[in-house]
C-alpha cells in the first residue's frame, strides 16, 4: 500500500524565508478510520465529509468493503457508506492488506473477533515488525483464536467467534488502539464490556460510539482512571460525520511556523480534543506563540483555528504523563527542541519504539546526521538545542517507511544551512497527501 511507485522519492528541503498564509490540513486519521468502521456497522447509509484520503484510511475502506460494506466517494468528495449492521460482517475472500497502518490492523482485529469469520491480515515491512500481542491477548480472552508470525506479528490469521465473551479488562499499556479494538469487539458480544484505562488515551472511539447510539458510559475516578462500559449487541444508527483537520498533521506546519524567523501562519479547522492536543501545550511551554481562535465543536469534537507566530523557543523536560496526548507528535517536537535554546530531556516514551519505526532510534540517528548533539535513552532522548542558530543539515535521512520521520526532517530542512535530504517521501502519503505542496504554499523551499 505504501509504495505509490517502486522507486524511493528522495527530496531536499532548504532554508525558507518567513512562512505566511492560511491553510487547512487533511482530515483526522484516527477519526477517519473510526467513521468508516462504525458506518459500516450501522444499518443504513452514513455520510462522511472531510475523510482523510490517505493510504492508511483507504486500507480500512478496502477491508470494510471486503467484509460487506458498500462504500463510495461522490464527486463532491463526500463518502457514502452502507453498513451491514453489528454482527453482519462477511467473510473476506482474500487477505486484508493493512499496508503501513497499525490503527487499521488493530481496530479491525477487534471487529473480526466477535464475528464468526476468519481473516488474514498482511502489511508492509514496517507493519510486519509491530507487536500484535497487545490485541491478540485480550481478544483471545473474548474467544478469538490466532495463528501469528513469530513474535505475535503479521502476517496473522484470526478466527472470530460469535457469541464472543464480553471482557472486563484493565489496559496494561496506554493505547487507544487496544482500547478501541476491545470496544469494537464488545459491540457484538452479549452483555457488558468493561475497560479500565489508568492513563487516558484518545477518546474518539467513545465519542463516536455514543454518536452512533451505542449504550456507552464513562466514569472518571479521583486519580483520573477512566472506566468505560459498553452494552453489546448494539444497534448503530447511521450518521452524518464531519471530520476535523488532523492535529497530528497540523503539527508540522505549526512547528515550521514557530521555527522559521518572522513567520505567521494560520491553520484553520484543527481538531483540539484534549486527548490529542498535548503538542500545543508543550510548544507554548517552550515559549511558542500559538493562539486558538474560534473554538467550536464539529461532529462531537472540539475544533479551533491556530494562529502561530515565530518565537524563540527554550528547551524543556516535559511530563511523561502527557505522552499519550501527543504520542505521534514527538518526532517533530524533537526538531523544535533541536532549534530551541538549551537542553531538552524527553522520557517515558518507550511506546515510540514500536511505531512505524523505532522513533527514538530513527530520530537520534537522523538528528546526529544533521549536526545535532543527542543522547539516546532507553525511554527517550536528550537533545542539545542550537538556540535558534541554523542546523547544519545533510542527509540523506533514513525514514524507514515512517511518514512522521520524513515530515519531521523536512521541517528541520527549513531551518538548516545546507538543507536536509529525506531518502524517501513516499510514506507521507499514508497520512498527509499534499504535504510538500502545502508547505510550499506557505513559502517553504522544497
Ligand atoms: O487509536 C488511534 O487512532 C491511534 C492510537 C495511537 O497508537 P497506540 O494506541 O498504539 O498508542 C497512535 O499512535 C496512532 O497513530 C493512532
Ligand atoms: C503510529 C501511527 O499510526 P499507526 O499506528 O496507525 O500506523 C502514526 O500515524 O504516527
Amino acid at each position: 500500500m505504501t509504495a505509490s511507485s517502486d522507486q524511493p522519492h528522495p527530496k531536499t528541503f532548504t532554508a525558507a524565508p518567513a512562512l505566511s498564509g492560511s491553510i487547512t490540513v487533511p482530515g483526522d486519521k484516527s477519526i477517519s478510520h473510526r467513521s468508516l468502521m462504525l458506518s459500516a456497522l450501522a444499518v443504513g447509509e452514513s455520510r462522511v465529509e472531510g475523510l482523510l484520503e490517505g493510504e492508511d484510511v483507504l486500507a480500512t475502506a478496502a477491508a470494510m468493503r471486503a467484509m460487506g460494506a458498500e462504500i463510495r466517494r461522490d464527486e463532491g468528495g463526500i463518502w457514502h457508506i452502507h453498513g451491514v449492521g453489528v454482527g453482519g460482517l462477511l467473510q473476506p475472500q482474500s487477505a486484508l492488506d493493512m499496508g503501513n497502518s497499525g490503527t487499521s490492523t488493530r481496530l479491525l482485529m477487534g471487529l473480526v473477533a466477535s464475528h464468526a469469520i476468519t481473516a488474514t491480515f498482511v502489511g508492509d515491512a514496517s507493519l510486519s515488525k509491530r507487536p500484535m500481542a497487545r490485541v491478540t491477548e485480550p481478544l483471545s480472552r473474548m474467544g478469538a483464536s490466532f495463528t501469528t508470525s513469530p513474535g505475535d506479528r503479521l502476517p496473522l490469521t484470526m478466527r472470530g467467534v460469535c457469541p464472543a465473551v464480553p471482557l472486563d479488562y484493565r489496559l496494561p499499556v496506554a493505547s487507544a488502539q487496544v482500547k478501541s479494538a476491545i470496544l469494537l469487539a464488545g459491540l457484538n458480544a452479549p452483555g457488558i464490556t468493561r475497560i479500565v484505562e489508568p492513563i487516558p488515551t484518545r477518546d474518539h472511539s467513545e465519542r463516536m460510539l455514543k454518536g452512533f447510539g451505542a449504550d456507552l458510559d464513562i466514569e472518571v475516578e479521583a486519580d483520573g482512571t477512566r472506566i468505560i462500559t459498553l452494552r453489546g449487541e448494539a444497534e448503530l444508527r447511521p450518521q452524518s460525520i464531519t471530520v476535523p483537520g488532523d492535529p497530528s498533521s497540523a503539527a508540522f506546519p505549526m512547528v515550521a511556523a514557530l521555527l522559521v524567523p518572522a513567520s505567521k501562519v494560520t491553520i484553520a479547522n484543527v481538531g483540539l480534543n484534549a486527548t490529542r492536543a498535548g503538542l500545543v501545550d508543550l510548544l507554548r511551554e517552550m515559549g511558542g506563540d500559538i493562539a486558538i481562535e474560534n473554538p467550536r465543536e464539529v461532529g462531537g469534537e472540539p475544533v479551533g483555528d491556530l494562529v502561530i507566530t515565530a518565537s524563540a523557543l527554550k528547551g524543556i523536560e516535559p511530563d511523561p504523563a502527557n505522552a499519550p496526548s501527543m504520542i505521534d507528535e514527538y518526532p517533530v517536537a524533537f526538531i523544535a527542541a533541536a532549534f530551541a535554546a538549551g537542553r531538552s530531556v524527553f522520557r517515558g516514551l518507550e511506546e515510540l519504539r514500536v511505531k512505524e519505526s523505532d522513533r527514538i532510534a530513527t530520530m537520534a540517528t537522523g538528528l546526529r546526521a544533521i549536526g545535532v548533539t543527542v543522547e539516546e535513552l532507553e525511554d527517550g532522548i536528550v537533545i542539545e538545542g542550537s538556540g535558534g542558530a541554523l542546523l547544519t543539515g545533510g542527509g540523506p535521512i533514513a525514514t524507514k517507511l515512517d511518514h512522521r520521520i520524513a515530515m519531521s526532517f523536512a521541517i528541520a530542512g527549513l531551518v538548516s544551512k545546507n538543507g536536509v535530504t529525506i531518502d524517501d517521501m513516499r510514506p507521507v502519503a499514508t497520512s498527509f497527501p499534499g504535504f510538500t505542496a502545502l508547505l510550499e504554499s506557505l513559502g517553504a523551499m522544497a
